[in-house]
């Protein structure tokens, strides 16, 4: 059938927009949101490298950004210009790789604690449990919060954000007249998240002693001459960092263990070279397990967390011959770029063996940007490729996953893209200490 850019029924599933926009139209295009909107629409690498690299500097985040943003303020992900450049120089010593070091024991410690509650031969809701992994793990490595009343205010936050933007990319496609709202409850789970961001701040500046995570060191920054950071900054950080590093990581991981049950072939195999190290995974030794990078690399081209990018322009300027007004709005998709078939040979296939020196070598840049690229590429990249190679390597080394469900699993994008319905799975112990 002809591809049709107003079918309200291929609106409804926006996922399948983008794969049939881009098999329609190989470089640029536009499209329109059911508000009449237009929307400019990216699928080579020439065109993705020069937005986010190599004229980056004409391009802002857009308002589909800064709308899926909406609810952590206005953090590092939407500022722009100078004050970017000064959020970032406070913001990116936290991720360090010096500093990986400690947080990779963290991580690992409290893998093993998830684990000890498997019982064997359960069956488990895995996107729970990688869900209240990951924000464990990024409440206490950036900013030591470790109450479990403090992680229920978060968890209760992630999904109100869930829900406020999975209507909101359901009303840009669909619905002429939407316009984004928060209802009550809504309003009640982001005042109880700010109190809790101020209750931490206001403690530590009672204690005079603000310790060594990447809320001192924002806190610190803010005493800086020549610093502006306002106290709801601050808070905009706190929030940005959390939502960026929990539902991103956690969702990888989710569709990771959903494709290795599909390709007993990778799992066997990831699981021989697991045991092979022969000692519990940690930041010194993840060098010895290159098919687990393999595989990672694999996972996020197929189910890419962040699965859209928006930008918009500064100014008026040329783009793959198209002459664009200020402020129009680009979309770059990640789900769709990473399965065309002419950087990807079988694109719907799971297969980490295609990741080579070689086949990365030729990979045209601008073809696989799960992180982004360019001077606003993800700032916690190596935090979650540690996080994610921790948490495979030590749960395989000790249990085995099978899916205790159907295996039709439908990806549903949100702020990163998700497995509609959850994710269950029996765990095994593998019999090994
Ligand atoms: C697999 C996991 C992750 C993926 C796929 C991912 C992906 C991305 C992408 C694509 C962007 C650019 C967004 C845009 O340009 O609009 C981004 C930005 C960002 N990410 Fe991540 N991310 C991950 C994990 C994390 C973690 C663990 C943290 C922190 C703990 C983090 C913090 C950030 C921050 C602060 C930015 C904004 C950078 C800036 O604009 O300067 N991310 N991420």
């Amino acid at each position: 059938m002809a591809f049709d850019p107003n079918d309200l029924e291929l609106r409804k599933d926006p996922l399948r927009f983008f794969i049939e926009l881009s098999r329609n139209s190989p470089s640029i295009t536009t499209f329109r949101f059911a508000s009449g909107q237009e929307i400019v629409f990216l699928n080579h690498p020439d065109l993705i490298r020069e937005v986010l690299i190599e004229r980056a500097d004409k391009f802002h985040k857009s308002e589909m950004t800064r709308a899926f943003a909406g609810g952590m303020g206005h953090g590092i992900l939407v500022s722009e210009g100078e004050f970017w450049k000064q959020q970032s120089r406070l913001i990116r010593p936290a991720f360090h790789y010096k500093r990986l070091l400690g947080y990779a024991e963290v991580m690992s410690r409290f893998t093993l604690e998830m684990l000890e509650e498997w019982q064997d031969g359960e069956v488990r809701r895995i996107d729970e449990d990688m869900n209240a992994l990951t924000l464990r793990v990024v409440a206490k490595c950036m900013f030591n919060v470790e109450a479990k009343d403090d992680r229920e205010i978060m968890h209760q936050a992630i999904v109100l954000g869930q829900q406020v933007v999975g209507r909101m990319i359901h009303g840009w496609f669909t619905d002429p007249h939407w316009t984004p709202s928060l209802n009550r409850a809504g309003v009640r789970v982001v005042r109880a998240l700010n109190d809790m961001v101020q209750r931490h701040i206001a403690f530590r500046r009672e204690r005079g002693d603000l310790g060594d995570d990447l809320l001192s060191m924002l806190m610190e920054a803010q005493q800086q001459p020549g610093v502006q950071m306002s106290e709801r900054q601050l808070r905009d950080e706190v929030l940005t960092i959390i939502t960026a590093g929990l539902e991103t990581t956690a969702n990888a991981l989710i569709w990771t263990w959903y494709l290795l049950d599909q390709h007993p072939e990778v799992k066997a195999k990831l699981q021989a070279e697991v045991d092979a190290l022969g000692e519990l995974p940690n930041f010194e030794n993840l060098h010895r397990l290159p098919y687990l990078d393999q595989v990672f690399k694999e996972a996020l081209r197929l189910y890419p967390p962040v699965w859209v990018i928006g930008r918009e322009t500064v100014e008026e300027l040329e783009l793959g011959g198209m002459k664009l007004p200020p402020k129009t709005q680009i979309v770059l998709c990640q789900w769709a770029t990473h399965r065309d078939p002419r950087f990807f040979e079988h694109p719907d296939e799971f297969i980490p063996e295609r990741w080579t020196a070689e086949f990365e070598k030729q990979l045209p840049r601008g073809a696989y940007f799960p992180f982004s690229l360019g001077p606003r590429v993800c700032t916690g990249q190596s935090f979650a490729t540690t996080e994610f190679k921790i948490i495979v390597a030590t749960t395989l080394q000790r249990f085995d996953l099978e899916l205790a469900q159907s295996p039709q699993i439908k990806p549903e994008p949100n702020f990163t893209l998700w497995v509609g319905g959850g994710l269950k799975m029996r765990v095994r112990a593998r019999g090994r200490s």
